[in-house]
């Protein structure tokens, strides 16, 4: 199939269990790449949420049965409280009883939700059954189909049960984003300008220059080099650090913030992208505060303030500096957090005093409000 601009070429992930693909496809032609990649019916799993099944379900399910595959189509609700031990349940609970064998695969068909909770499913059922995704929101696109991690939340944080399960393949549809509503934009560009600020520069120039294209006019062909430059950067960061030994902390850019502001507006409040891009305007006032001459903090902020986040002025510190300590990257009891010493530059920062992350969130707190 030629390269096209909505269709550009593959990319792969190259981990210690395998290299897969990343293809931008059409819906329609999913069986075929799965037989492609060595993936067989008749049976495949497919679980969605009640959103995009409205969309997608149909058109999926008869392209499958089209081809001779018996699709059994699992729908979860949609939203964060979908990542819970109870939902999990559920769905095992569902799946069991169908009889899968470790041959079956399981597609997730959906946004980083369905994404994170179907691939806990596939890697715990049978110990773990051929995933492959099928990323239908931008976040998905961009970030979390991409590199294996997977699991749900806990009343005690979030994502703090899950693995590191790869799949065999990300397939996806650009078009996809066609039925996306406005906020899912913005919570999928907070994380693809993450890639930019801790790997390319040219990410968060070519963002400044097509943003209201992209989350004003849902423009595909402006969208489509930002999802695969994205994409191109998790990619690499993974092959080069798959279970966060290092560098792939920088991923979590943004995230010490954004996971306690999650956790203490209540999961599915603040969105996981604006609660990212709220984090990042912290991570970037604390990075701006130790090295002002290498970053030009005014016009990265002016960038993320494009971003619209919900009101946040509830968010009292204590109990985020409280949520905090429950980030995986805690080490010895410090909190961390990854910043930059320039765009391009990130490390991880464990002497950030409890002073200087108050004054980035009210820094943060007066410019949202
Ligand atoms: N595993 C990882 O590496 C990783 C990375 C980033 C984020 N995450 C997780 O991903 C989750 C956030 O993902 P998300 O932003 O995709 O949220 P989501 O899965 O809840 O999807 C957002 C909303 O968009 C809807 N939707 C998705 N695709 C659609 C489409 N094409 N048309 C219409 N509606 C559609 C969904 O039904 C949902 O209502 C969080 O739980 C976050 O922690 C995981
Ligand atoms: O893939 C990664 O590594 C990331 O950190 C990507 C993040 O965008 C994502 O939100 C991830 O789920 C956070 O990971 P966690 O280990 O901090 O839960
Ligand atoms: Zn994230």
């Amino acid at each position: 199939m030629p390269a096209s601009r909505l269709r550009p070429d593959a990319l792969s992930v190259d981990t210690d269990i395998r290299t897969y693909p990343i293809r931008f496809v059409h819906l329609a032609d999913v069986s075929a790449h799965l037989n492609d990649l060595g993936l067989h019916g008749p049976r495949v799993v497919v679980i969605t949420d009640e959103n995009v099944a409205a969309h997608y379900r149909t058109p999926l399910v008869h392209a499958f049965e089209a081809a001779g595959w018996t699709p059994h189509v699992v729908v979860v609700p949609p939203g964060e409280s979908s990542k819970s031990l109870d939902r999990l349940s559920t769905l095992y609970d569902t799946l069991l009883p169908l009889g899968l064998e470790r041959s079956t695969p399981v597609c997730t068909l959906g946004g980083g939700v369905v994404g994170d909770l179907g691939g806990f499913a596939a890697a715990t059922l049978l110990r773990g059954v051929p995933l492959v995704h099928l990323p239908t929101s931008l976040l998905a696109q961009v970030d979390s189909s991409i590199g294996g991690k997977t699991g749900i939340n806990h009343t005690v944080g979030k994502n703090l049960i899950g693995s590191f399960y790869q799949p065999h393949a990300v397939l996806v549809d650009p078009e996809t984003l066609l039925t996306l509503p406005a906020r899912e934009w913005v919570n999928g560009m907070a994380e693809a300008v993450k890639h930019g600020f801790i790997a390319d520069p040219e990410l968060i120039d070519y963002t400044e220059r097509h943003l209201v294209d992209i989350l004003g006019h849902h423009d595909l062909e402006a969208t489509v080099p930002a999802v695969r430059a994205a994409m191109h950067i998790k990619a690499q960061v993974v092959a080069d650090d798959e279970r966060e030994a290092g560098k792939r902390a920088w991923l979590n850019f943004g995230h010490t913030f954004a996971h306690a502001i999650e956790h203490v507006a209540g999961y599915g409040t603040v969105a996981h992208g604006e609660a990212v891009a709220l984090g990042m305007r912290a991570a970037l006032y604390l990075s701006h505060r130790r090295a002002p001459a290498a970053l030009d903090h005014d016009r990265l902020d002016a960038l993320l303030a494009q971003l619209p986040t919900p009101d946040v002025s509830g968010l009292a510190f204590e109990a985020l500096w409280d949520a905090m300590r429950h980030d995986k990257k805690t080490k010895d009891g410090t909190i961390r957090f990854v910043l930059l010493h320039a765009v391009g530059d990130p490390f991880v920062a464990d002497d950030c005093t409890r002073a200087s992350v108050q004054r980035a969130w009210d820094f943060v707190q007066q410019s949202t409000a």
